[in-house]
């Protein structure tokens, strides 16, 4: 049985305009440059050092490569905050200019010298100059846009880092059909090297071009150590003295308190070992499959073509599918797609099964982001964290699968009969890692399982039509409260949003107008709906208040709205009035969480003590751009109006990720749309949740519908 998501009339439409920024867009265009010098880079040293080993038996090549790999991510996970901090210090367009023709030099003396040694060297080389390269763009892309263009800008930086992956995958194969008609075989993997060596050139000609980059003292440079990022996990950050000394323990219980993190950790680790697993052998696998570096190369470009889908798609697809359900649905299937590529020694197969591979991951990495988002508060964060994940887990790949599959060594399996089956060493290799994603897949999928009892494949096709699976039984339950609401229940309705949405006009119209339709209504408001409230309002709003630490203003909402609950909402509630609220729980999700960066799945737990789980029948979410709702306000600003717009922002944001992760509660709305609109669709939504609906028919026959203005 299936119910239908909520009503998305207005999808926030993300600010445009960080394209028709010259200079920004000129930094965009060195950035892709770049990132494609870099994945080409990769490529094309792995392929060089498999061209100078191919005299060797294939535990010695796949070892070689294998090394090349451990060259180019070491330094990522050792020297980022070094390269990060002496970054700081050098000239930004010397520095990126400088980092691109070395790149391009390193490049280019790989054929010349050809040698082993030299190629590692050269890879590790390349990669720290990379570091340095990196944290440059990433403290002059935003400040080349105005603030409420930055998120634009780092989803525009990354689109272009990441994005030019899969295009340098099927260059790589053009250039390796090329050479291999062309050139020799010991000179097949130069073409690659020198084509890549112009691209840098390419990049640090974008950079001499491009006038307008900020000077070096601008800030704006981080580069964390991703080992450190990892150990710390997604625990909340200690802010202070204080707090280092006397929260550790409130800390670990915060940190047990939060669903699914362990099995998130092990979901990203399952997930990227089954991705890092098939490049460190990929090179190898090709020549085994007699692909040669073009079959290499499309390996890759399948692996990164369905990352790239799967990271954009996957939460288009599966909307209304549960987060977490989905995340360890997709270690699952990339396991299993590894179990395929391992066994299946077709060429063609293996590329497009990495494809699908590569689909799952992204798929992953979509959603592992957005259920650490939506535990942390912090984007920012859960995206630095999922990527240290990766980059270490790909380096222990790299570092660990080679040699595995050198040791392991080829086995012939007769099947009886005559027939018989091959399975070399890299393919072994791929199944053992296969069955470590596929254990990590399951244990991670039930720890992150919040649906348990509804079953998967109902749940998924009713997600795959945009709706939610709702057991028959859970219906008949909801509709029987929703019977039992003028008979005693009552029915809870609460408005959120930002600043100056319309929350208390749309919130009064909603009132009127169930009243004159013969229900008992309350209407009250967070906070100061009660005495005790009220004093905590004022406590809360006066800007004389300063220094009030966030878990305290954390506190203090939940114990207004303990107060509001237990002395307005439940009495009235169960005396069976509809109880419409301007603000909730959601509120302190967004304000606190969000905006005040703390751990919202904590304060998610603090408000659902407090309020003894009382949670809405209905959101209706207001949605207005900070700088329109605070426009709205007449008079003083109070504390909370009083931040900046950054806190605002992320408010907005924190409203809109708790609605899209429980799409059934809320009814979003655009609230820049005239106030009549608004209300209209408030009520149409009303009542669907209402007992006995106001049939629209009575409204157009008796006209009892009142003139509602705005007093
Ligand atoms: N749809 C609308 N279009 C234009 N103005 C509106 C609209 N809705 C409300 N307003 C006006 O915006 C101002 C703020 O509205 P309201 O007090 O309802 O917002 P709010 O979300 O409750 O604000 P606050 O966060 O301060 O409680 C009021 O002057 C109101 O008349
Ligand atoms: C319930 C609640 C509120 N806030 C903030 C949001 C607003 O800035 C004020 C309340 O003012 P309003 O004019 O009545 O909307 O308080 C918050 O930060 N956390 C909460 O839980």
């Amino acid at each position: 049985m299936t119910r239908s998501g909520a009503s998305h009339p207005h999808a926030a439409a993300p600010p445009s305009g960080v394209s028709s920024i010259t200079p920004f867009r000129r930094l965009m265009i060195a950035l892709s440059l770049s990132s494609l010098g870099h994945w080409l880079s990769v490529l094309a040293l792995t392929a060089m050092a498999g061209a100078l080993t191919r005299d060797r038996d294939f535990q010695g090549q796949a070892q070689v490569i294998g090394a090349v790999l451990v060259a180019m991510l070491l330094p990522a996970v050792l020297l980022a905050p070094l390269a990060g901090a002496l970054a700081a210090r050098l000239d930004r367009r010397l520095t990126m200019i400088g980092a691109d023709v070395l790149r391009f030099a390193l490049l280019v003396s790989v054929p010349l010298v050809d040698s082993v040694p030299w190629t590692l060297a050269s890879a590790f080389l390349v990669a720290c100059v990379t570091l340095l390269w990196i944290p440059v763009v990433g403290a002059c892309g935003p400040g080349m846009v105005p603030e409420e263009l930055r998120d634009d800008a780092r989803r525009a930086g990354r689109l272009a880092a990441y994005g030019t992956a899969p295009l340098a995958a099927v260059l790589f194969s053009i250039l390796a059909l090329i050479a291999s008609g062309s050139f020799k075989a010991a000179e097949r993997a130069d073409l690659p090297l020198y084509v890549t060596a112009v691209v840098f050139l390419g990049a640090a000609a974008a950079v001499a071009a491009l006038r307008e980059l900020p000077t070096r003292d601008e800030a704006g440079f981080s580069a964390q150590s991703a080992v450190k990022l990892v150990f710390q996990g997604l625990q909340p950050e200690r802010t202070g003295a204080g707090q280092a000394a006397g929260q550790g323990e409130g800390q670990r219980e915060g940190q047990a308190a939060r669903p699914g993190l362990h099995g998130l950790a092990l979901a990203l680790v399952g997930v990227s070992l089954a991705g890092g697993a098939v490049v460190a052998v990929a090179k190898v696998y090709a020549h085994v499959l007699g692909g040669g570096d073009a079959g290499y190369g499309s390996i890759a470009a399948g692996l990164s073509i369905g990352l790239a889908f799967g990271a954009f798609l996957g939460p288009r697809i599966f909307g209304p599918f549960s987060r977490r359900r989905l995340l360890g649905l997709s270690v699952l299937v990339a396991a299993l797609a590894l179990v395929a590529i391992s066994l299946i020694q077709n060429l063609v197969v293996v590329v497009f099964v990495s494809g699908l591979l590569g689909l799952a991951a992204g798929v992953a990495w979509s959603t592992g982001n957005a259920v650490a988002s939506e535990a942390t508060g912090d984007r920012e964060r859960s995206y630095r964290y999922l990527g240290a994940v990766a980059l270490i887990t790909g380096l222990l790949a790299a570092a660990a699968v080679p040699p595995l599959a050198g040791v392991l060594g080829d086995h012939h399996i007769k099947l009886g009969g005559d027939s018989a089956y091959d399975l070399d060493g890299a393919g072994l290799a791929l199944l053992i890692i296969a069955v470590l994603g596929l254990v990590a897949g399951l244990v991670s999928y039930r720890r992150l399982d919040d649906r348990r009892g509804i079953p998967l494949l109902p749940d998924l096709a009713a997600a795959l039509h945009g709706n939610t699976y709702t057991l028959p039984e859970q219906v008949e339950a909801e509709t029987a409260t929703a019977s039992r609401a003028v008979l005693g229940r009552g029915v809870f309705i609460a408005f959120e949003g930002g600043e100056g949405a319309g929350k208390t006009t749309q919130s009064r119209l909603a009132a009127i107008w169930l009243r004159d339709h013969g229900f008992e209504v309350v209407t009250t408001r967070e906070p100061g709906a009660t005495k005790t409230g009220m004093r905590l309002r004022a406590l809360l709003l006066d800007k004389e208040t300063t220094g009030l630490s966030d878990r305290a203003e954390t506190l203090l909402y939940a114990a207004d709205r303990a107060d509001h609950v237990a002395n307005v909402i439940r009495p009235a509630m169960d005396r069976g009035a509809i109880v419409v609220s301007d603000r909730f729980v959601d509120s302190s999700l967004a304000y606190q969480g969000y905006g005040r960066r703390q751990p919202v799945g904590e304060i998610a737990q603090v408000n659902s003590w407090a309020t003894a789980g009382l949670v809405p029948d209905l959101t209706v979410l207001l949605e207005l751009p900070p700088e329109d709702g605070l426009g709205r306000i007449t008079g003083q600003a109070d504390r909370i109006e009083s931040e900046p717009y950054d806190f605002h922002d992320r408010v907005l944001r924190g409203f809109r990720a708790l609605a899209e992760a429980d799409p059934d509660r809320y009814l979003i709305l655009d609230a820049s749309r005239p106030q009549a609109e608004i209300s209209r669709e408030i009520q149409d939504r009303i009542r669907a949740i209402l007992p006995d609906p106001i049939p629209a028919s009575t409204e157009d026959i008796t006209s009892t519908f009142p003139a509602i203005t705005d007093a």
